[in-house]
């Protein structure tokens, strides 16, 4: 049955008071609310955005879905097609792309979801945050979002010829071991295999699908969209509730006595509310107090913290587009798939549109001198891109993850907007980053056969300066925003190991922004954080 996920009319939930106001429902924000709710906090979830997949009453979507309960989100399929249709899921305003709506970017991503591995915690994580101390947040993750390699009803897997040509190329040629991705998470050198998804029968997953069906079943719980909060309201330290714009009214929502704040609007919007909420550099809250935006807060009462919004990540990326006449292109339509592939698929939840189309992944570290390594990952679908979309032609995506150098920061810009700075890609001093890429993609380009994959708009024999220039020169193939947004809010300096911010009582950021750099895509890791941070604020 269709949740009743009222948009926003100023009921009773804004007189009432809450033990958890949990800001934004992205993938974090729900996991954090359905844990608070279960342990039997009075919750409010608040997300700015509106309906997206069918159960939650979302009904954008193409002709021949009608008479479905399904939306454009709830087809892995029409994944792509969000890019040039955006509709009213993505966030509007800012220069960023993602999901604002129930889901957040889970409502529009591509489904991959890949563990960590463990050395991603035990590098890059505190105390507290380590892989033994994730390990149970990790399980209690796969008990209520199983990961799922065949994504079709019927078990069969479709479009896999890139997959033979890949792996002839990766694990043939180049070495690498073909692995059970998910099975051999720690497994990051030199393995390659079939992506692993959080679909569910052919159906878009993730918690909405999941998390937050518990959480509604709850009476001491309530969802809210189309509810945009502005900033957190604060008694010195500690947070007494939060102004959001409701009907178009700002309207106080009240925290009782020991509640506690959790913010999880993403990389680029928690920050943006910190900051609004008078936490953050003093440099940045002198223009939004000049510019009105921190209400009658006084300097004095700022905590003053340059960390909020420093240390911004994405994957830096390039496309590869590759042609093999034995590998048939497999695009997707918005308005006019393949009809044989909507009948199977609205039948069955089966065929094609029962996944988005990377048919390939495959890892490995480039190792430093000093014992330090750069995760570089290449993902590989069935359609080509940009001015390569012939019948044969696929693109590869090379990611560099974990380990790099560069970072940016969450700006504010003239309209008090967030904006990421433009150092986020390819900023460090040593040219790193780049030479560890480059590299990589040098050292796949030698082992190309003579017969299968062949790049097109990277000449197979150019030389790793060559690569170099072209990935770090932004085009439609390299240096662009992914849209992996994470780590704009880290572990010591903004927050603390039980995800509060540092210099408050009871606010607490839990989503990409307190996630370090992974090796793999962020949702995966990002959820954990979010079963790791409810556990440990429980815990307060
Ligand atoms: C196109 C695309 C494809 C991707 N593909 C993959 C993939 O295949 N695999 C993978 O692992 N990752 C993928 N990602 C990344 C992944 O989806 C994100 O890392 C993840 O969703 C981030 O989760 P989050 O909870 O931190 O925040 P978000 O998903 O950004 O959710 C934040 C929510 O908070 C709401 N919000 C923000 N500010 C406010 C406010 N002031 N008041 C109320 N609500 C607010 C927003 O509307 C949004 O709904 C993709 C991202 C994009 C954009």
């Amino acid at each position: 049955a269709p949740l009743d996920v009222k948009l926003s009319t100023a009921s009773d939930w804004t007189a009432e008071e809450w033990d958890a106001i949990v800001v934004g429902a992205g993938p974090a924000g729900i996991i954090v609310a359905d844990r608070l709710s279960e342990a039997g906090k009075k919750t409010l979830l608040l997300e700015g955005g509106g309906k997206s997949y069918g159960v939650t009453g979302g009904t954008e979507k193409p002709e021949w879905l009608e008479g479905t309960d399904l939306s454009r989100v709830d087809v892995p399929g029409l994944y792509n097609t969000i890019f040039a249709d955006r509709g009213n899921l993505i966030c509007g305003n800012i220069t960023t792309f993602g999901g604002c709506t129930i889901g957040g970017s889970s409502a529009i991503n591509a489904g991959l979801y890949f563990e960590p591995p463990a050395a991603d915690y035990d590098w890059y994580f505190p105390e507290g945050w380590k892989s033994k101390d994730v390990d149970a947040a990790t399980a209690r993750l796969y008990a209520r979002q199983p990961q799922r390699v065949v994504t079709s009803k019927n078990q069969k897997m479709y479009n896999q010829q890139g997959y033979e040509a890949a792996k002839d190329w990766i694990v043939n040629s180049a070495g690498y071991k073909e692995v059970d991705i998910n099975g051999a998470a720690d497994l990051k050198a030199e393995v390659f295999g079939h992506p692993a998804f959080d679909y569910n029968d052919g159906q878009r997953g993730g918690p909405t699908t999941t998390y937050l069906q518990t959480a509604l079943g709850r009476s001491n719980f309530h969802l809210e969209s189309g509810v945009k909060v502005q900033r957190v309201v604060r008694d010195g330290k500690k947070a007494t509730g939060v102004v959001a714009n409701v009907d178009g009214a700002e309207t106080t929502i009240k925290l009782a006595d020991n509640g506690r704040v959790v913010l999880s609007g993403g990389a680029i919007y928690s920050p943006q509310i910190l900051m609004y909420s008078a936490i953050g550099d003093p440099e940045v809250l002198s223009r939004l107090a000049a510019g009105g935006i921190l209400g009658d807060v006084t300097p004095s009462e700022w905590i003053n913290n340059t960390a909020v919004g420093d240390g911004l990540f994405d994957n830096p990326n390039t496309f590869i587009e590759l042609e093999d006449e034995k590998v048939p292109a497999y695009t997707y339509q918005y308005d006019e798939p393949v009809k044989s592939d909507v009948e199977l698929y609205l039948k069955e939840r089966s065929g094609p549109l029962a996944f988005a189309g990377q048919t390939s992944v495959f890892w490995t570290y480039m190792n430093h001198t000093d014992g330090t390594s750069t995760g570089v990952q290449g993902t590989i679908n069935t359609f080509g891109y940009q001015d390569y979309t012939n019948k044969n032609t696929i693109s590869l995506n090379v990611y560099g993850t974990s380990g790099l150098l560069s970072k940016g920061k969450v700006n504010i810009d003239e309209n008090f907007l967030p904006a990421p700075s433009d150092d986020v890609y390819y900023s460090d001093a040593e040219n790193r980053d780049a030479e560890d890429i480059a590299q990589f993609i040098y050292n796949l380009f030698q082992k190309l056969p003579a017969t299968g994959l062949k790049p097109l708009n990277l000449p197979a024999n150019s030389t790793k300066d060559e690569i170099k220039t072209y990935i770090t020169k932004p085009s439609a193939y390299a240096a662009g925003m992914v849209n992996h947004w994470s780590s704009s809010c880290r572990f010591g300096s903004c927050v603390d190991t039980n995800a509060q911010v540092i210099g408050t009582d009871n606010i607490h950021v839990v989503d990409g922004s307190i996630v370090a750099p992974l090796t793999v895509n962020p949702q995966f890791g990002i959820m954990v954080a979010a079963e790791r941070a409810s556990e440990l604020i429980l815990k307060l």
